[in-house]
This record gives structure tokens, C-alpha cells and sequence, in this order.
């Protein structure tokens, strides 16, 4: 639309003598140095009464009913799969506007262990496949920015008793393949059962069990056909009844604090590796713990315990290599009374080579805790390493006589096919199994359960 010339010409004049009234306006106030006089302006219209809107609306013309119909209220055929509220419901929400929450008070089920549960893993997005080269006769060469490796989706968690069998699954895939061999379309006879008792003494299990395994076997079976799924059973039964009385938890008794775990074994059997990992247990569990660093021969061992220390807050007494473990292992004593914890731990060297020398210092250790703590140290804890398999029933032979061990940690059940040696350390000595080692990490350390062993070990499943 145009403006007609003279129309614009008359609202361009009325605008500036708009401008110029505002001009006049007295700002003067600004500059005198007087106070500023407390001007009160008529706000008197705010007090008339506003008319109210009327209530009525228009009725709408027939054009816009036409156009938007009027909306039906809603009823409650239009809640679609809502059942109505019950009366009591609605009561207690209207009273005072109070919801009842009680149902958040209820029981929750148990929250299931860490390890019992498998993490949803998000779908690995397939990487798209890389472009094939481009002929010579297109005359061009492409370069490409080589592809993103595709992200490796963390394994899924598995429960530790699947972990205890895949890491006795050579020890146990061994034991299942003779069993097959031997019982496959064959009666049991005396030939049958010295076959089996061999096997089991192969395996590690020791002549005691093996002879009892092999007499339960033959009681009713005689002259009959036998599967290898019956004799697995019988096999995790036994094993079981073995190893039941020396799956124990480590008691901590908290009246004599602190409760002074020494750690002895041979060098390499996972002294050190299985201090950080009870250190890890314990201060989780919200205890507090000292460790002293007694292998005071190897510079490493003192490092890894440093190491240890610092992931779990606890505090590492050690001293320069070659120092006296027994003096440094009374001062540990003595800090650890004045930190208030509730357990000192104390890594010992393991040389066996110098059997004389290692004895001997072992028993000072012992010799100088027991001024501050006549019952001190209250657990002797030996490590053995699966994989030396008949050896460690000597080893804890030594370790017994000289340092009083009271409890055992088999490290290193993963991948061993020795794994059966715990049956026969159990038969023999039946100290008691407090945890068992099948990793590295800090969470491959568990508390030993027969059951568990017995069923992995023999290749039956957990009942
Ligand atoms: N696979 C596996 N390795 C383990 C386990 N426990 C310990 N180790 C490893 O075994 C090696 C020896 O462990 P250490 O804890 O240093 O053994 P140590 O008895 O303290 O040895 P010294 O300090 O030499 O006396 C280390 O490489 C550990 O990581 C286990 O349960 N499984």
C-alpha cells in the first residue's frame, strides 16, 4: 500500500513536534546541589475501581462453529486402559493434599551381589567396511582417514563361581576326559576302579580321597554299567565332604586390636599380590589396616606393597633393604596401635634357598610380636601356588614347623591343571582354606566355598 505524499509529510511533522516536547522536559534537578526535593506523583487512578469483565462469553458465530466445533468435556470412556480412581484414592489425595508414600517403606528384594551380575552391554555398532581403491582409469587416488577402531565392548561380568570354573576348567576338562574314557560301555570291575584311582592321583587329589572316591563308587555299582555324569556326581560329593571342614571365614578377633596377620610362604607364591587384595577386602568392609613391609630382602616386594598401600589408604611401615624384618615388624606392631587399626599385615621374604636363615628369621618375627601381644601373630597365613602342585604339600610341611601356620590362600587356580592339590592339602593337613586366588587383579580373591571348588573342579553343575 502507498502512502499518499502530503498524508506522510503531515505524520513526519507530527512526529517531530512529539520529539521536541520531549526535549523541554526540566532535567535540571540533576545539576543543583541541593537535595533532591521528594516529588509525589498522582497515582490516585490506581484506587477506581476496574469494571469487571463480564462472566458471559460471546456465543460464537455460526462461521467459527463451523470451523472449530465446541470440545465436548471429557469423560471417562476416554481414559483408554485407566481404571478410575478408586473413592478411597481420591479421599486421600483431597484431604490436605497428603499422597500415602508408605509403599516406598516397603522391603526392597535383597540387592544381588556385584558379582552375581551380568552388566547389559550396549550392541557394538558395526564399523562401516572399508571403500575398495578406485580403479587407475578413474585417474584418482584416495586418501582416506584410516577408520576408527571399532570400541572393545568391556566383557560381560560373570559370577565368581563361573570364573572358580573357567579357571579350573583344565584341572577339571582333564578329569571328565578320562572319566569318559573309562566308563564309556564298560562295567565296573576292579580293573575299572585302579584306572580311576590312578587318574585321580594324577590329578593331584592325593591317595586318601582317591581310595574313598573309589570305594563309594563301587558300593552297589559292582559288575554294572556306570555313566560319567554318576560318577562326576559322586566325584563333587566327595570332594566336597574333603574340603568342607577347612572352608572357613578368617576370624578377626577385634578384642586384641590389632589383629596381626602374618603372611609367609615361598617367594613368588603370591605373598604380596594376596596382602593388596585382603588390604582391598578389608578396608572396603571399613576396616582400618597397617601393612608392614617385611620382605625386607626384595626392593620390589617393598614398592608392590607401597603400591598396594596407596590404593587402599593404608599405611606402609618400611624401612631401607636389609633391615630386620622382626625389629621393623615390632615397630609396625607399635603404629598400628597408635593408629588405631584394626589389622597389621606383614609381608615376610620367602627364600627358601636359605632355608636356615628364612627359619630363623621367621621365628623372631614371631618371637618379638609376642612381647607386645602374647597371642600375637593370631593368624599365620601361608600362600601356596597351585600350579607347583605336589610341592606345596611339603611346603606347608616347612612353614608349619617353623612359623605355626594356621591357614592357607591357594593362589593361581586360573589355568592350572593342578588345581586338585588343594583336595590333597586339605586330606593331609586340614588347616583351614580362608580364600583362594584366580587372578591377579584386586577382586580375584574370594573366600573359599567347597561346594563351588567341588562342582567346578568335577564338571557338574551348581545345585
Ligand atoms: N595368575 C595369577 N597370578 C597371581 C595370583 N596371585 C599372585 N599372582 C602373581 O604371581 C606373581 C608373584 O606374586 P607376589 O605377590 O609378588 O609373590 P610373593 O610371594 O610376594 O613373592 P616374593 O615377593 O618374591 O616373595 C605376581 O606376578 C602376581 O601378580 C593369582 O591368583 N593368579
Amino acid at each position: 500500500m502507498e502512502l499518499d505524499p502530503a498524508e506522510l509529510e503531515a505524520h513526519r511533522r507530527a512526529a517531530a513536534e512529539d520529539a521536541s516536547e520531549d526535549d523541554d522536559a526540566d532535567f535540571g534537578f540533576l545539576e543543583s546541589d541541593g537535595p533532591i526535593e521528594e516529588t509525589k506523583g498522582d497515582f490516585s487512578f490506581l484506587d477506581e475501581q476496574v469494571a469487571p469483565v463480564e462472566s458471559a462469553t460471546r456465543e460464537p458465530s455460526a462461521a467459527a462453529e463451523a470451523i472449530a466445533p465446541a470440545v465436548e468435556p471429557a469423560s471417562e470412556a476416554d481414559h483408554v486402559g485407566v481404571e478410575p480412581a478408586e473413592l478411597g484414592e481420591e479421599e486421600d489425595l483431597d484431604e490436605g493434599g497428603e499422597a500415602d508414600f508408605s509403599w516406598l517403606d516397603e522391603e526392597l528384594p535383597p540387592e544381588e551381589p556385584e558379582d552375581e551380575r551380568s552388566e547389559p552391554q550396549a550392541p557394538a555398532v558395526p564399523a562401516a567396511p572399508p571403500r575398495a581403491p578406485l580403479p587407475d582409469s578413474t585417474g584418482f587416488r584416495l586418501r582416506e582417514r584410516p577408520p576408527e577402531p571399532a570400541p572393545v565392548a568391556p566383557a560381560p561380568r560373570v559370577s565368581w563361581a563361573e570364573r572358580l570354573r573357567q579357571g579350573l576348567s583344565r584341572s577339571s576338562n582333564q578329569l571328565s576326559g578320562s572319566i569318559t574314557a573309562l566308563f564309556t560301555k564298560r562295567r565296573l570291575d576292579e580293573d575299572t576302579l585302579q584306572d580311576f584311582e590312578d587318574v585321580l592321583i594324577q590329578a593331584d587329589l592325593g591317595v586318601e580321597t582317591a581310595m574313598r572316591i573309589t570305594d563309594r563308587l563301587s558300593e552297589g555299582r559292582f559288575g554294572k554299567e556306570i555313566a560319567g555324569s554318576e560318577v562326576r556326581r559322586i566325584l563333587a560329593e566327595e570332594i566336597e565332604k574333603t574340603l568342607a571342614p577347612v572352608a572357613q571365614p578368617l576370624e578377626l578377633d577385634l578384642e586384641k586390636k590389632p589383629h596381626v596377620i602374618l603372611v609367609v610362604g615361598v617367594n613368588g607364591t603370591g605373598k604380596t599380590t594376596t596382602i593388596g587384595k585382603l588390604t582391598a577386602k578389608l578396608t572396603r568392609a571399613g576396616l582400618k589396616v597397617t601393612l608392614c613391609a617385611g620382605d625386607t630382602f626384595r626392593a620390589a616386594a617393598v614398592e608392590q606393597l607401597k603400591i598396594w598401600g596407596e590404593r587402599t589408604g593404608s599405611e606402609v611401615i618400611a624401612k631401607q633393604i636389609g633391615a630386620d624384618a622382626a625389629g621393623l615388624a615390632f615397630e609396625a606392631y607399635d603404629r598400628a596401635v597408635e593408629n588405631d587399626s584394626d589389622v597389621l599385615i606383614i609381608d615376610t621374604a620367602g627364600r627358601l634357598q636359605n632355608k636356615a636363615e628364612l627359619m630363623a628369621e621367621l621365628e623372631k618375627i614371631n618371637r618379638v610380636l609376642s612381647k607386645r601381644e602374647p597371642d600375637a601373630p593370631h593368624t599365620v597365613l601361608q600362600t601356596l601356588d597351585a600350579t607347583t602342585g605336589q610341592n606345596a604339600l611339603s611346603q606347608v610341611e616347612i612353614f608349619r614347623n617353623v612359623s605355626g601356620v594356621n591357614g592357607l590362600v591357594m593362589t593361581k587356580l586360573d589355568g592350572t591343571a593342578r588345581g586338585g592339590i588343594l583336595v590333597a592339602i586339605a586330606a593331609k593337613h586340614r588347616l583351614p582354606v580362608y580364600f583362594v586366588g584366580v587372578g591377579e587383579g584386586i577382586d580375584d580373591l574370594e573366600p573359599f566355598r567347597a561346594k563351588d571348588f567341588a562342582s567346578a573342579i568335577a564338571g557338574v553343575p551348581l545345585s
